[in-house]
C-alpha cells in the first residue's frame, strides 16, 4: 500500500479529475490542508485544548440550544455507543462542548475530550473540522484523514444550523476501529444525520413556539421547516427550506406564504393541538406533503432553565408556566397557590420543600412572574452547584481586587442584583454553615456589605429558598442553623411528588400530549400503563425525559413499552434517577441499589478525573445537573482535593 502521506500529496498534485472513483471528497479538504494551511501529512501536532473557563463561556453562549442538544447527544450515544463510537458536540469553532464515551473501550480515543478544538487547520481533514469548514454533512473514514495519526479512526459529522440559518455547532461520532466496515460507518452517519435533524427541528419549533410550523418533505425525502404567523406570513425558515425554496439565506423578512404556494388557507391551522397531515401545491404545480403543527400551548414542553446571568430577564419570559398551570388539578398544589397569591404583597420569605424535579424552581419563577415584583429582576443561585468558596462572593458581592482572581470591577452579588425583585436560593440545604450565619445577618438587617468594601447596601428582596433535603434532620445533625430555617420559612410550601399527586394521570397524559402527541406519535395502552405505574423518583423532570426519549426511539408512530427504557436504568447510574422496574414499583432491591451505587461512584470518579476536576463538564458527561452531581459527590463522601 502506498505510504499514506505520499498518497495524499500525489492526489493533491493530480487534481480531482484523476482520482480513483469515490475519492474526490477528501481531495478538496486534502488540498486545503496542503495549499491553504501548509500542513504536511506526517504526524499531527497536539490538538489544541482550551481551559475550562473557555469551555464554560462557550457553553453559556449556546445554553438555549444546549438544553435540547444534551438530550439528543445522550440519545445518539445510547444508539452508536453500543458499537464503540463516542459522540461529541462542538461549537462552530470546533471547540468540543460535550462528549459521551466509554473511556474504558478499546475503541476510545481520548483526543475528543471537552475543550479539544477540531479544525482542519490543526487536525487536517477530520469529521468536525471539515464539516464546519464546508458547512456540510461529512464522513471521514480511516485513511481519508489527512494525518497518519488518525487513520485508524472514522468520524461522521453533521453541521447544525440555528433557526436564523447560522451555523452554530457540529454533531459528530468517532470510533477508533481499524476493522470498521465502511457500510457500518455509513449507517452511523445516517443515525447522526437523523439526530441532527431532530435536534434542529426541536430548536426551530421552540424558537417559533407561537407560530404555526409547516414541515414539508422535499423531493429528496428530507424535511424542511417554515414558521408562519396568523396572517400566513412566512416569518422563519430553516436552512433546508431556504435552500429548497430559494429564500434569502440571511436578511429574512416576512412575506406571504402564498408567494410560494397556491392559496389554501384551510391547510394552515392556527390553534394548538396535534399535528395534522397537509399538502401544499407549489406555483409550478408540484405538490409537497408534510405536517402542520399549530402554535404551542403556553406550557407545551419542558422548558430551558434560564441561566443565572440571564435570570434577571425575569420569569415572565414567554413560555413560562403560570401558577395555575403549575398546580394542575392537584388539591395540595392549588391550595399552595392560593396561599402564595394571598401573601404576595407581604414579601414574607417562602421555603419550598420537595423532592428533585417536582417543580420548585418552576414555582419560584411562576410566583415571581405573577407577583407585584414581576417587572424587577428574578435572580437565582444554586447553592449546591457552586464551590463553597464562590458562594460567598457570588451572593454578597465583592469589591474590585478583593481577592486573587477577582474581577477588576468587582461584583455586585446576587442580593444586590435582585434588589426590588426576587432572589431564589435553590438547594439551600447545601449552604455551608459559615455562610448560613452571614445569610441570616443579611436577612435580618436587609443590608449587604460586599467582600473587601466598606460600603453597605440596603436591599429589598423577596427571598424564595428551596431544598430537597429533610431540613429538620439537618438541623438535628447540626448541619443547618435552626434560626436561619425559621427566618426563611415565612411560609412553607410542600410540593408533592409526582407519584403522590391526585392528578398524576392527567399530568402524564398532558406530558404525552405535548411531547408525543404534538409529533403525531401515540402511546400504546401497555406503555401508558407502565407510565402510570412507574414510581418516578425523578418526578416531572424524569417524566418529560422518558417520554421525549421514547418519542425518539419509537419506530413508526407508536410508543411501545420497550421504547420507555424503564426496565433498566435509563440514565448513567444515578440512584436519584435510577428507575425501578416498571413492573415492580416498589423499587430496586437492596443489592441492586448497592450495585447501582457502586457503579455510580465509579462513573463519577472516572468522569471527574477525566474532566480534571471540572464538575460542570463531568455533570454534562454524566447526563446529570451540576446540583445533582454535587449532591451525589456528597452522598458518596467524595471530597475535592486542592
Ligand atoms: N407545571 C409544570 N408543567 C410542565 N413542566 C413542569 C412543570 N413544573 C415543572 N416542570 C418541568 O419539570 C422539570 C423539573 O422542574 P424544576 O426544575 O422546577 O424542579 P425542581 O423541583 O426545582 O428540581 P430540583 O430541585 O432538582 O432542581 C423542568 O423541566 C420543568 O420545566
Amino acid at each position: 500500500m502506498m505510504h499514506h502521506g505520499r498518497k495524499i500529496l500525489e492526489a493533491v498534485r493530480l487534481g480531482p479529475g484523476r482520482l480513483p472513483l469515490g475519492q474526490d471528497f477528501p481531495y478538496r479538504s486534502w488540498s486545503r490542508c496542503v495549499e491553504e494551511y501548509g500542513l504536511e501529512p506526517g504526524r499531527c501536532g497536539p490538538i489544541p485544548l482550551v481551559s475550562h473557563r473557555e469551555i464554560n463561556t462557550a457553553r453559556e453562549a449556546l445554553e438555549d440550544k444546549l438544553v435540547f442538544a444534551y438530550e439528543e447527544v445522550d440519545f445518539l450515544y445510547s444508539v452508536v455507543g453500543k458499537i464503540g463510537y463516542c459522540v461529541t458536540l462542538t461549537n462552530a469553532d470546533g471547540l468540543t462542548l460535550a462528549e459521551r464515551a466509554d473511556r474504558s473501550s478499546r475503541f476510545y480515543s481520548d483526543t475528543e475530550r471537552p475543550g479539544s478544538v477540531w479544525t482542519e487547520r490543526f487536525a487536517g481533514t477530520n469529521g468536525v473540522g471539515t464539516c464546519l469548514r464546508d458547512g456540510a454533512v461529512t464522513s471521514v473514514y480511516q485513511d481519508e484523514h489527512f494525518f497518519e495519526d488518525f487513520i485508524e479512526m472514522s468520524c461522521a459529522a453533521v453541521p447544525l444550523f440555528a433557526p436564523d440559518a447560522s451555523l452554530w455547532a457540529a454533531l459528530n461520532v468517532t470510533v477508533r476501529n481499524p476493522s470498521l466496515q465502511r457500510e457500518t460507518h455509513a449507517i452511523a452517519l445516517e443515525v447522526v444525520r437523523k439526530s441532527a435533524e431532530r435536534l434542529s427541528e426541536a430548536i426551530f419549533r421552540r424558537s417559533h413556539g407561537e407560530r404555526t410550523i409547516l414541515k414539508l418533505w422535499k423531493p429528496d425525502g428530507e424535511p424542511c421547516l417554515l414558521a408562519v404567523d396568523a396572517d400566513h406570513a412566512v416569518v422563519g425558515a430553516d436552512v433546508a427550506a431556504r435552500a429548497f425554496l430559494k429564500l434569502p439565506r440571511t436578511d429574512f423578512s416576512p412575506f406571504s406564504l402564498w408567494r410560494l404556494f397556491a392559496r389554501d388557507p384551510a391547510a394552515i391551522r392556527n390553534d394548538p393541538g396535534p399535528s395534522l397531515p397537509m399538502r401544499l401545491t407549489r406555483l409550478d404545480g408540484t405538490e409537497l406533503r408534510g405536517y402542520v403543527y399549530g402554535p404551542s400551548a403556553p406550557n407545551a414542553a419542558p422548558r430551558a432553565r434560564p441561566a443565572p446571568a440571564r435570570a434577571a430577564a425575569g420569569a415572565a419570559e414567554a413560555g413560562g408556566v403560570t401558577l395555575d398551570q403549575w398546580a394542575g388539578a392537584e388539591p395540595r398544589m392549588t391550595r399552595s397557590v392560593d396561599i402564595l397569591r394571598r401573601l404576595s404583597r407581604t414579601g414574607l420569605p417562602i421555603l419550598l420543600l420537595g423532592e428533585t424535579g417536582v417543580g420548585k424552581d418552576t414555582l419560584a419563577r411562576a410566583y415571581h412572574a405573577e407577583s407585584p415584583r414581576a417587572a424587577q429582576p428574578f435572580v437565582a443561585l444554586n447553592c449546591a452547584a457552586m464551590p463553597e468558596t464562590l458562594i460567598e462572593s457570588e451572593l454578597f458581592g465583592y469589591a474590585g481586587g478583593a481577592f486573587t482572581g477577582a474581577r477588576k470591577e468587582g461584583s455586585a452579588g446576587r442580593f444586590v442584583q435582585a434588589h426590588g425583585g426576587t432572589l431564589f436560593l435553590d438547594e439551600i440545604g447545601d449552604m455551608p454553615p459559615h455562610l448560613q450565619t452571614r445569610l441570616l445577618r443579611v436577612l435580618e438587617s436587609g443590608e449587604v456589605a460586599p467582600l473587601g468594601s466598606g460600603k453597605i447596601r440596603k436591599v429589598d428582596v423577596q427571598v424564595i429558598a428551596a431544598t430537597n433535603h429533610r431540613l429538620e434532620q439537618r438541623i438535628a445533625d447540626g448541619a443547618f442553623r435552626a434560626d436561619l430555617y425559621y427566618r426563611l420559612a415565612g411560609v412553607i410550601i410542600h410540593v408533592p411528588t409526582l407519584r403522590e399527586r391526585a392528578d398524576k394521570e392527567a399530568v402524564i397524559d398532558a406530558c404525552i400530549a405535548c411531547t408525543a402527541g404534538r409529533l403525531g406519535v401515540r402511546v400504546a395502552p401497555a406503555a401508558r400503563r407502565i407510565l402510570l405505574q412507574h414510581s418516578w423518583p425523578g418526578n416531572l423532570r424524569e417524566l418529560y425525559l422518558v417520554v421525549s426519549r421514547a418519542v425518539s426511539l419509537a419506530e413508526g408512530k407508536l410508543i411501545e413499552p420497550h421504547d420507555l427504557l424503564l426496565t433498566v436504568p435509563a440514565m448513567p447510574p444515578d440512584p436519584l434517577h435510577a428507575q425501578p422496574e416498571a413492573r415492580a414499583p416498589a423499587g430496586p432491591s437492596a443489592d441492586v441499589r448497592a450495585r447501582l451505587d457502586e457503579a455510580e461512584r465509579a462513573a463519577i470518579l472516572d468522569n471527574i478525573n477525566a474532566c480534571r476536576g471540572d464538575v460542570a463538564a463531568a455533570a454534562h458527561n454524566l447526563g446529570m445537573s451540576r446540583a445533582t452531581l454535587y449532591r451525589r459527590l456528597k452522598a458518596h463522601g467524595i471530597t475535592r482535593r486542592g
